[in-house]
Formats: structure tokens, C-alpha cells, sequence
């Protein structure tokens, strides 16, 4: 048999036909929809007279627009946003799909809570309408995001016509150094191949560097990947996977769980596998990484500087230091902040608050900043309660809010006024996205931890330890 590339492994076993040698029509074991890419879907299928043909096969989530004030109970102020949930709520009602609704105690950004509800297994295909569902390639799950119209062909179909990807394969060895997370990794990875690097791509990544690190973090990486245009992110479900899965499926027992195991196991990609592209790094290369621009991919050390505007890009990167307001040359170290935000579902899960909390205990928001954390989902926010992690947060001066996508897009009312410059533990910094005119910093959430407790961009690792 033909050496395969995991990626084909699971394009194949779900390929229901080959529509020509460029197309298939592929199944997909899991749908996940939220309020904001799902009504006009459902607006088409019902104006077609058509029905949901596996409404166990989909899941939905409030999670875009929801305000996350605390409260017990959560109202939606904006009329336009109250209306996307509230079809959301009377499709899922109409064709029995499970929902996450807006106060619901799990409630939370889809893609944190897809996983943790075991969800998510090794060898699946999951779609959305959100570019992000690339987060579950941590998993060994082929995810990737998908329009509206595709939405509606799935819920008639469960199907999807899926142009095949190029494999691409990024290796990475070596060890990442302390004071380093895998988003400080992908920052750097993206700086390197660019925003457009892994475009038309689904990228599988390996090494010493990737097999060692927790699930949690190969989520931000895999949820990352998107940002250098990659239709998909694939680790080869190791072990860990294979546990993380196994804890939140209680489901998978007996025979079923026999079969899932050995089928598990054929997940990885063939020796002599043809890549289309390959790239490698060194983990030992990874310092802390921090976005100066307005893309991803606009990175660098923090102890760099703003890089100077020359070359194809000049144009753009000029543009970029405009709407940033800094100048070629400026370092990032020492950039005042008047905003630290943790959340998304990039770095919202219970390690990213642990990492926060181990920065700012004892310690003290800086005088005249404002710093917010929304959990990534109920889940989550409880458990960071019952660890005490919440408590250190709020004792340094953080906000603590209720789940949601909140300021990683604004899109509710957790949104900053023009000019505000915000250290964010997101995914993109693009003009806007936090608010008309206010600037965002992409780094992890050490870095953004460290950035609220002296109001300026800071290296982690240089922060003075506490007596
Ligand atoms: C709103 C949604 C379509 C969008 C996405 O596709 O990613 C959002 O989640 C984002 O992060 O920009
Ligand atoms: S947290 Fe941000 S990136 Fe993730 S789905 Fe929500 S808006 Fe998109």
C-alpha cells in the first residue's frame, strides 16, 4: 500500500465520493454551529422545505455575542444580538439539536467546550462555521472551518464538497526554554512562514518539541494555525491525546472502546509520506513573542523592535505602524498598556489561568489599567474557582468575567475605545477587532499577566522575583 500522510488517512476514510481529482464529498462526523454563522443556513434549509438530516451529529453554542458581566443571570441587551440567539434556540429546538444556550452553566466559546465534553476524538471530521475549528487537529480530529452555504449543505447532508488541501508537515524538535508557551511557538512560526505561509495547507505538526507538550497547549497551537492560512491543523494523537479523549468520554467503553483504540492507532503518517511542503524548527529558538502589527504574523521577540518597513511588504507595514502608532525601530519591551485581556478560545482553558495566576500572585494590576479575564467556558471558570486560581486573579485586581468570546472580537460589549492599546492572549490583532481604533498585542498569558502588573509590554522571564 501507498505510504499516506495522516491527513489523506482521514480525507479517505471519510470520502463518501470523489466528485473529480480535485473534490470530494466528505462526511462529517461533527457539526458545531454558534448564533452568529447558522441563521441564514437554517433560513435556506427551511426555505428549500428541507430538514437536519443527523441532528445528533451537530452541536450549538452561544458564544460570539454573549455579554459576559458577572451575574448569575445573563440578558442580551442588543436587540440584533438577543435575535441571533434566540434562533438559534428555536432552530435547535425545531430539529433537536443539543444547544448551549446562553445560560447555560457550560455554556462557553465552542471551541473550548467541544473538547471538553469529549466531543472531539482522534480520526473525526468536525466542521463549523468559524475559521478556528482548526483547534482540534490537537486532538488527531481533521477541523476546519466552513461559509454559510456549506453550513446549510451540512445540515441536509452531513456532507460537505471539500476541495483537497496540500500536506504540509512543520517539525519541531528540541525544547521550548522556561518562560516560553506553545504560543509564544506558534507566534514565531507564523513570523517566519507568514500569515499567507501555510495558505491552502493542512499542516501536521511533529517533534520532540510538539510530543511534549500538553493537550491544552497544542490547542492554541492548532487554533493558531489558521492565522498562517492553513485549512487545518493535525497532530498525531499520541498517548496524552489518547487520555485527555478517554477522561472526557466515559461513553467509550467495552468493545467500542477496543475498536476506537486500535482504530486510533493507524492515525499517523506513514513513513516516506509525500509532503508538499516541509519546514523545521528549534524550540530552543522560541523566546517570548509579541504582535507590534496589525497581523499575525507581524511578531517578534520581545526583546525586539519594530521592524523596519522595506521590501514587497513596505506598504503594508507602514499602514500597519500608522494604525498602531509606532515607528520603525520602537521596541516592544516598555510599550504602556491601558488594557491586558485573557480569554479566547486561543488561551482561555484552565492552564492559561494557571500561568496567569502564577505571574500575578502577590502581585498588583498597575495603577490606571484595566485587566479582564473571561474564562473560556463554564467549565473551565469553575474549575479555576475551586483551584483558587480565580481568587489570585481577582486579589490582583483582574476582572472576572463569565465565559464567552468577549473582547477577542468585540462583538458584545466588551469592547475598547480608540486608541487603547491592549496586551491579549487572542489570535489576531487585525485593525479594529477589539474596538474602532484600539491596538492589540498578541502574547501568551504569562506575557499578558506580566504586562497588567507593570502596565507595559514585559519580558516574563525578566520579572523580579517575589521575596
Ligand atoms: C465570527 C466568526 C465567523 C469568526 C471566525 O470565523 O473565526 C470569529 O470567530 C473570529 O474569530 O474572527
Ligand atoms: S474566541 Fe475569538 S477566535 Fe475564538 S471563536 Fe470566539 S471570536 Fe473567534
Amino acid at each position: 500500500m501507498t505510504a499516506r500522510t495522516l491527513y489523506r488517512k482521514l480525507v479517505d476514510s471519510h470520502t463518501v465520493v470523489e466528485l473529480d481529482p480535485d473534490n470530494v464529498l466528505l462526511f462529517c462526523d461533527l457539526h458545531l454551529m454558534n448564533e452568529y454563522t447558522s441563521p441564514q443556513a437554517f433560513a435556506g434549509l427551511h426555505d428549500q422545505g428541507r430538514e437536519v438530516l443527523m441532528p445528533g451529529q451537530n452541536v450549538a453554542v452561544v458564544s460570539h455575542i454573549i455579554p459576559t458581566h458577572p451575574g448569575a443571570f445573563r440578558v442580551i441587551q442588543d436587540p440584533a444580538s438577543a435575535l441571533q440567539a434566540s434562533n438559534l434556540k428555536r432552530n435547535c429546538d425545531r430539529h433537536g439539536i443539543a444547544l448551549f444556550d446562553t445560560n447555560d452553566t457550560l455554556q462557553g466559546i465552542e471551541h473550548i467546550i467541544a473538547p471538553e465534553h469529549g466531543m472531539i476524538r482522534p480520526g473525526m471530521v468536525v466542521i463549523c462555521g468559524d475559521s478556528h475549528t482548526t483547534t482540534y487537529g490537537a486532538l488527531g480530529a481533521l477541523g476546519f472551518g466552513i461559509g454559510t452555504s456549506e453550513v446549510e449543505h451540512v445540515l441536509a447532508t452531513q456532507t460537505l464538497v471539500y476541495r483537497l488541501a496540500r500536506d504540509m508537515r512543520i517539525r519541531i524538535d528540541g525544547r521550548l526554554p522556561v518562560g516560553t508557551t506553545s504560543k509564544d511557538l506558534v507566534l514565531m512560526v507564523i513570523g517566519r512562514i507568514g500569515a499567507q505561509g501555510a495558505r491552502g495547507c493542512v499542516v501536521e505538526f511533529c517533534g520532540s518539541a510538539i510530543e511534549a507538550l500538553s493537550v491544552e497547549a497544542r490547542f492554541t497551537l492548532c487554533n493558531m494555525a489558521v492565522e498562517a492560512g492553513a485549512r487545518g491543523a493535525l497532530i498525531a494523537p499520541d498517548a496524552a491525546a489518547i487520555d485527555y479523549v478517554l477522561a472526557r468520554a466515559p461513553d467509550i467503553t467495552g468493545e467500542q472502546r477496543t475498536a476506537a483504540l486500535a482504530h486510533w492507532a493507524t492515525l499517523f503518517t506513514d513513513d516516506g509520506a509525500p509532503f508538499d511542503i516541509e519546514h523545521r524548527f528549534d524550540a530552543a529558538d522560541v523566546v517570548p513573542y509579541v504582535t507590534w502589527g496589525t497581523s499575525p504574523d507581524q511578531a517578534v521577540p520581545v526583546t525586539g523592535r519594530v521592524p523596519a518597513a522595506n521590501g514587497e511588504q513596505r506598504t503594508s507595514l507602514l499602514q500597519a505602524m500608522r494604525y498602531t502608532g509606532l515607528a520603525e525601530g520602537t521596541p516592544l519591551e516598555g510599550l504602556p498598556v491601558q488594557h491586558v485581556f485573557i480569554g479566547s478560545c486561543t488561551n482561555a482553558r484552565i492552564e492559561d489561568l494557571r500561568a496567569a495566576a502564577a505571574v500575578v500572585k502577590g502581585r498588583h494590576v498597575a495603577p490606571g489599567l484595566r485587566a479582564m479575564v473571561v474564562p473560556g467556558s463554564g467549565a473551565v471558570k469553575r474549575q479555576a474557582e475551586s483551584e483558587g486560581v480565580a481568587q489570585v486573579l481577582i486579589d490582583a485586581g483582574f476582572e472576572w468575567r463569565q465565559p464567552g468570546c468577549s473582547m477577542c472580537l468585540a462583538m458584545n460589549d466588551d469592547v475598547l475605545a480608540p486608541g487603547q492599546r491592549c496586551a491579549s492572549t487572542t489570535n489576531r490583532n487585525f485593525e479594529g477587532r477589539q474596538g474602532r481604533g484600539a491596538i492589540t498585542h498578541l502574547m501568551s498569558p504569562a506575557m499578558a499577566a506580566a504586562a497588567a502588573v507593570t502596565g507595559h509590554i514585559t519580558d516574563v522571564r525578566q520579572l523580579e522575583p517575589l521575596a
